[in-house]
């Protein structure tokens, strides 16, 4: 019988009539339709089991089966590369493997999007490792249809999946074992001997990112070991692919300005302002000297190709302490960096079309840290000679190899692994537990965004440095420089630590230490997660963040000298709408467009200067204000700029 592939795109009538026909059809009928009925066909898969299923029918039906799609998002386990060598061996397909863009291993990836950003910033990850990838392949091999191993019987989104679909790409989707379930698939690969994942002997039943794949138990559901504890359960791939593109922050790679300096300030505010393509970036300080901006829209077609970065960093009382100016110039992707340090003097006002048309600033706050960690509580003492000895043996010192299963129960060379791992642990339970205790209405989600800033690396590292651990480390004298100098190292032997204590002292002890050390990183990071997250910044106290107690979450939040500022700048940010302030200090006679009264008690003196401020949104006026800082001034001209937008507040 002839047979004519389907003409794309198809109408819902036919799709009706085609998935009726399909639902009557066994799997391996529903393969070969559609060898004959689907243009550009490909099977993207992960491997899983349904996967492999419709890979072993289709290798006994033709001898040219569609080629495979793997995306390989860089932490798949050990054991999926492995049998994805198996497959290629067994059935000799071809298998295309698409990475995450200008990414070819994980160190590339964490320099371009930094570290775990499935922890930071789902979206955007679920769009770089799996979304964008499979756009990159579909363009680039022709696809026009693929197999996938999807399942009803997975609950969630997939429960009414239909044979086929058509997805808002013109994507067709086919599910040629949509009515399976797990046990048959699972028969069917043992009965025909199908290579399968080693994991799954070891407890796991659906296999994905290693970060975010666990072990089930005995008669729970198959996904459940996927995001476990999370709402999610699709990484992103089968969701509408315009809503993955518009939630992911992609427009521009994150990237770092390192600052220099900055320890020596007390508590210090970060203003950032930026301009690239009319992009708008947001903030993320690391705590370890730099900054991150991630792209948070996407740029409209005509503005001026190049960006820069204007940092102002100001000590609380004193408005003109340090400022960074930064330029990069992009093609593509970031090509220069020049950071300067530039002199006190140097303000906002000298960069007059950055400020115009900016897009409100975001203030962040960086802990109340002294240089050299004399803030810091002290660090405790572990009692036992060998614990401390092992806490502070690296690998490296006894040149151990890596593929150890186990060590000898008197093992004479210990390293300081095992209590890194432990110390991992410790730390995450106690930062947890932090954070509910600060924070008891907190999400599960913006708690995690909190966490993974506080435990990070560079946090770590720099806490490590503080307490001098890496000094104390043991290490091959050949390695000894790289090794101490590396963030990695300087953050792992602070966990050591941690778990050494544990270890000894149990984990009251660690809390002790751990809970004042890391209160005043949870109150910025939850500040700075608050602000992301669209919400007016809880009032920062002023006295060191060590003395305060944490904020009360459960009581809403008042209206501070911030709040009202930060409420404006949230609307129009939201109505996408341009704002200009336009300062005078008097002082300078720059404010006669201003109506500023000519009265001496106005005007302010040198030691206690004022303000005058006037805010335009899309160039119409909206209100002024006045202050003895010029967030001050502003904060009165957004009270005002609210009423004329019909927000009232108290
Ligand atoms: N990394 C990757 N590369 C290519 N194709 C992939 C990938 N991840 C998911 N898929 C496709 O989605 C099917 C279901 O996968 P999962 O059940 O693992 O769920 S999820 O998509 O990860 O949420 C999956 O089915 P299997 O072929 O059984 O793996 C594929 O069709």
């Amino acid at each position: 019988m002839a047979v004519t592939p389907l003409d794309l795109p198809i109408s819902k009538e036919k799709l009706d009539e085609i998935n009726a026909h399909l639902r009557t059809l066994n799997p391996e009928d529903i393969l070969k339709w559609s060898l004959d009925h689907l243009p550009g066909l490909h099977q993207t898969t992960a491997f899983g089991l349904t996967g492999l299923v419709a890979i072993d029918m289709l290798s006994k039906i033709t001898t040219t089966p569609p080629p495979l799609i793997f995306l390989d998002t860089l932490y798949h386990f050990p054991e999926t590369y492995e049998l994805i060598e198996d497959v290629k061996t067994k059935y000799s397909v071809p298998v295309h493997v698409y990475k995450p863009d200008g990414c070819n291993d994980v160190k590339e990836f964490e320099q371009k999007h930094g570290e775990k950003l499935w922890e930071t910033d789902e979206d955007t990850y679920d769009f770089v490792v799996k979304v964008d990838p499979a756009r990159r392949a579909y363009k680039e091999l022709g696809v026009k249809a693929v197999i996938t191993g999807r399942r009803a019987s997975q609950g969630g989104d997939r429960a009414s999946l239909q044979p086929l679909e058509i997805d808002s790409t013109g994507l067709l989707k086919l599910n040629p074992l949509f009515e399976w379930n797990f046990h048959l698939v699972e028969w069917y690969i043992k009965e025909n001997n199908v290579p399968r994942n080693k994991l799954l002997d070891q407890g796991y039943r659906s296999v994905g990112d290693w970060h975010s794949t666990v072990k089930v138990a005995e008669g729970q559901d198959e996904r459940a070991g996927r995001w476990a504890g999370k709402e999610k359960s699709e990484c992103g791939l089968h969701k509408d692919y315009f809503t993955m593109k518009a939630q992911a922050k992609t427009a521009m790679p994150a990237f770092f300005i390192p600052y220099c300096g900055l320890h020596i300030l007390n508590r210090i505010y970060i203003y950032l302002l930026y301009l690239y393509k009319g992009i708008m970036y947001n903030v993320i300080p690391s705590f370890h000297g730099s900054v991150a901006l991630r792209a948070l829209h996407k740029p409209p077609p005509s503005r001026s190709p190049k960006f820069v970065v204007s940092a102002r960093l100001t000590a609380e009382s004193n408005y003109a302490s340090h400022s960074i100016k930064a330029r990069y110039s992009f093609q593509g992707f970031l090509k220069t960096v020049i950071t300067t340090q530039l002199p006190p003097a140097l303000s906002l006002r000298s960069f007059p079309t950055l400020v115009y048309r900016c897009p409100p600033a975001i203030v962040v706050t960086i802990p109340d840290f002294g240089p050299g960690g004399c803030n810091f509580p002290p660090l405790p003492v572990i009692r036992s000679r060998a614990i401390e000895l092992q806490v502070f043996t690296h690998r490296s010192f006894f040149a151990r190899p890596t593929h150890i299963f186990e060590d000898h129960p008197d093992d004479p060379s210990p390293d300081n692994e095992k209590f890194e791992h432990l110390g991992d642990a410790v730390l995450g339970l106690s930062v947890t537990s932090l954070m509910m205790q600060m924070y008891p209405g907190l999400r599960v989600g913006p708690s995690t965004k909190i966490r993974a800033l506080i435990v990070g690396n560079a946090t770590l590292a720099e806490i490590s440095l503080k307490y001098r651990l890496p000094d104390r480390l043991r290490l091959h004298p050949a390695q000894a420089i790289t090794l101490r100098a590396s963030t990695h190292i300087q953050a792992d032997v602070l966990e050591s630590f941690m778990g050494g204590l544990y270890h000894e002292q149990g984990l009251e002890a660690v809390r002790r230490w751990l809970d004042p050390l890391f209160k005043p990183y949870a109150t910025a990071a939850y500040q700075l997660v608050r602000t992301q997250h669209g919400l007016p910044a809880l009032p920062t106290p002023t006295s060191s963040p060590r003395s305060s107690s944490p904020p009360d979450t459960a009581a809403p939040a008042p209206m501070t000298t911030i709040g009202h500022l930060a409420l404006f700048n949230q609307h129009l940010q939201k109505a996408d709408r341009s704002v200009e302030w336009i300062y005078s200090d008097f002082s300078e006679g720059n404010d006669a467009d201003l109506g500023v009264p000519d009265e001496a008690a106005v005007r302010g003196t040198k030691t206690t200067p004022v303000w005058f401020v006037r805010v335009l949104v899309d160039g119409e006026f909206y209100g002024k204000g006045r202050g003895n800082t010029k967030k001050a001034a502003r904060n009165e001209a957004a009270k005002v700029g609210l009423e004329k937008m019909g927000i009232f507040v108290w």
